[in-house]
């Protein structure tokens, strides 16, 4: 029998009316966040915003269910956890029964809530929010948006902690297992929004999905848009209502969210019924493996004694490449008849000295490379001028952010030009939310101080968020030659101490690599706390 108290409350009779409730209260209540730029509907008029102040919604709200709406609700003392205010422990069979559209209850991170009353209020409607009812919906609702904050959102309908006393059930059936073990497929689902002079095409992932972009344009109203996640593409062939300006104003990539967002500027600022019409597809993945992209040279300069700093656009600009963090591509240099390749990871344009204001836009790649005297890739790139052509191919690479989810303190530990996929994930990893990270250590390996890039952007960076730090070590030093070793590594791995590294990303020559696994696994470090970069 169900504990009659436990029913759901009263009012899950219609709401009142939203100007009958109390205006939000000034004491602890919600508080609103800074609004987001809203969806048009095809009248101009503007639909609800978002809870986080992300600009995206997936459904039109209904009139009255607005986010202040809710706050209002929330602070008029209506009876949302359905018990009165008392905290009430829930037993899983408790919480099953509570699994209907008028009686909806949700347990995350062992804390049950009454989302009844928060059904047309929720953002991502009410379908999707009953996907999570009547049982344990952490794994769900991390999958989809780990960054929201439900427990403020939806403090007023805590019924009580999850119980979890009862027996499990003895072992799982190797099917189940089977299903566990692989996780299931992230398809980007589009969708979009648009304000009088922009259009904003978004496709979400998942989170710490680290997807990548190619977006081509065929012409100003036809868009091919590729996205790369774990390993992946899925593809999207738009063809809009109207004209939109190439390049986009925007491309973003939300490292946490795994939320993509294309915004073009509208050529004729209006607002248009619909964004227009697509079709989109898995890709087979092997097929575009011998795909090659052309860039041109826009800008090349010395970086210092030994490397240059080279910006490529896309030939025609044709073609905008989003990168996942940690990814390269591999530019093609035709030697003696052959065709040779080379790792490289592009790096943001901030790292860089560039004075020409094209070279930053968002359709360009840049790259920081050393050169070596044999190196022919390096030796033939640093001769190119401007307006000479490149070949690549698509974004590749095997790391994968989420592998890191559960880690607060991580080393880096990166030699030479090995830097540079390393770059790409400071940021990533810093901004992370969902377990916020501790400690990021980089410690960075070269044979002189000369050698050593961004000495000064490392230190700024370590002056704007203390958890990251930089420590350079020079091997060709006369009276100090310092190397990657043991005594270096060991007090970074001590037991029970609480900043100890619990995950490790390497990138060098392949020594280098060599030298630090041979440490970590002395110092007991696991297979899977390491992730090697190999070009
Ligand atoms: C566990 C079941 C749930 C599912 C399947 C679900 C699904 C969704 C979906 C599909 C969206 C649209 C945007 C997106 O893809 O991220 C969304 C947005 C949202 N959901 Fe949920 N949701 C669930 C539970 C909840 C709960 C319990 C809350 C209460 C705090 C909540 C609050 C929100 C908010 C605030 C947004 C807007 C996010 C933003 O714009 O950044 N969701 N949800």
């Amino acid at each position: 029998m169900s504990d009659p108290s436990l029913k759901p409350p009263a009012s899950n009779q219609p709401l009142r009316p939203p100007q009958l409730m109390a205006p939000a209260g000034s004491g602890g209540g919600l508080q609103l966040p800074v609004t987001a730029p809203q969806k048009l509907n095809s009248n101009g008029s503007s639909a609800s915003g978002s809870a986080t102040g992300n600009p995206r919604n997936k459904c039109a709200l209904k009139p009255g269910y607005s986010l202040m709406n809710w706050i209002r609700l929330c602070n008029s003392g209506a009876d949302l956890s359905g018990t009165g205010g008392r905290l009430v422990p829930v037993s899983r069979t408790e919480l099953a029964r509570h699994n209907k559209i008028d009686d909806a209850w949700m347990a995350i991170r062992g804390r049950v809530f009454n989302v009844t009353r928060y059904m047309d209020f929720h953002p991502g409607g009410v379908d999707e929010l009953m996907r999570g009812v009547g049982r344990d919906a952490t794994k769900l609702f991390d999958e989809v948006h780990a960054w929201v904050n439900y427990p403020q959102l939806l403090g007023k309908c805590y019924v009580g902690p999850l119980k979890d006393n009862e027996t499990k059930p003895a072992k799982e059936s190797p099917q189940i297992t089977n299903v566990i073990l692989q996780p299931p497929e992230i398809v980007p689902r589009f969708d979009w929004i648009q304000q009088r002079s922009e259009l904003t095409l978004i496709f979400y992932t998942r989170s710490l999905a680290n997807p990548g972009l190619v977006v081509r344009r065929k012409d100003l109203q036809q868009l091919s848009v590729r996205v790369l996640v774990q390993h992946n593409w899925h593809s999207f062939d738009f063809q809009l209502t109207n004209n939109v300006e190439w390049p986009p104003k925007l491309a973003k990539i939300g490292s946490e969210t795994g939320k993509i967002e294309l915004v073009f500027v509208k050529e004729e600022a209006e607002p248009w019924p619909t964004y227009g019409t697509h079709v989109s597809n898995r890709l087979d993945s092997s097929r575009l493996h011998d795909e090659t992209f052309e860039y041109e040279v826009v800008h090349s300069k010395d970086f210092n004694h030994d490397s240059f700093e080279l910006c490529l656009q896309s030939v025609g600009q044709k073609v905008l490449m989003v990168l996942p963090a940690g990814y390269h591509v591999d530019i093609e240099v035709p030697l003696e008849g052959r065709v040779i390749q080379r790792s490289y990871t592009p790096v943001d344009h901030t790292y860089l000295r560039l004075e020409n204001i094209r070279s930053s836009r968002s359709e360009c790649l840049h790259f920081l490379i050393k050169r070596y005297p044999n190196g022919p890739v390096s030796s033939h790139l640093q001769k190119l001028e401007t307006g000479s052509r490149v070949h690549w191919s698509a974004p590749r690479g095997s790391f994968q952010l989420s592998d890191l989810t559960a880690h607060r303190n991580i080393l880096l530990l990166a030699a030479g030009s090995g830097l540079t996929p390393i770059l790409s994930l400071i940021q990533p990893i810093l901004k992370r939310n969902t377990n916020r990270i501790e400690s990021l250590q980089l410690l960075y390996f070269n044979k002189t101080n000369e050698d050593i890039w961004l000495k000064e952007k490392l230190h700024e960076l370590h002056t704007d968020d203390e958890r990251f730090s930089c420590t350079n070590y020079v091997s060709q030093s006369e009276d100090n030659p310092q190397r990657i070793a043991l005594e270096l590594l060991a007090p970074l791995f001590q037991k029970n101490q609480p900043e100890r590294c619990t995950y490790v990303l390497i990138c060098g020559p392949s020594g280098f690599n060599t030298a630090a696994l041979d440490i970590l696994s002395q110092l007991d470090v696991k297979a899977n706390q390491i992730h090697v970069f190999r070009g």
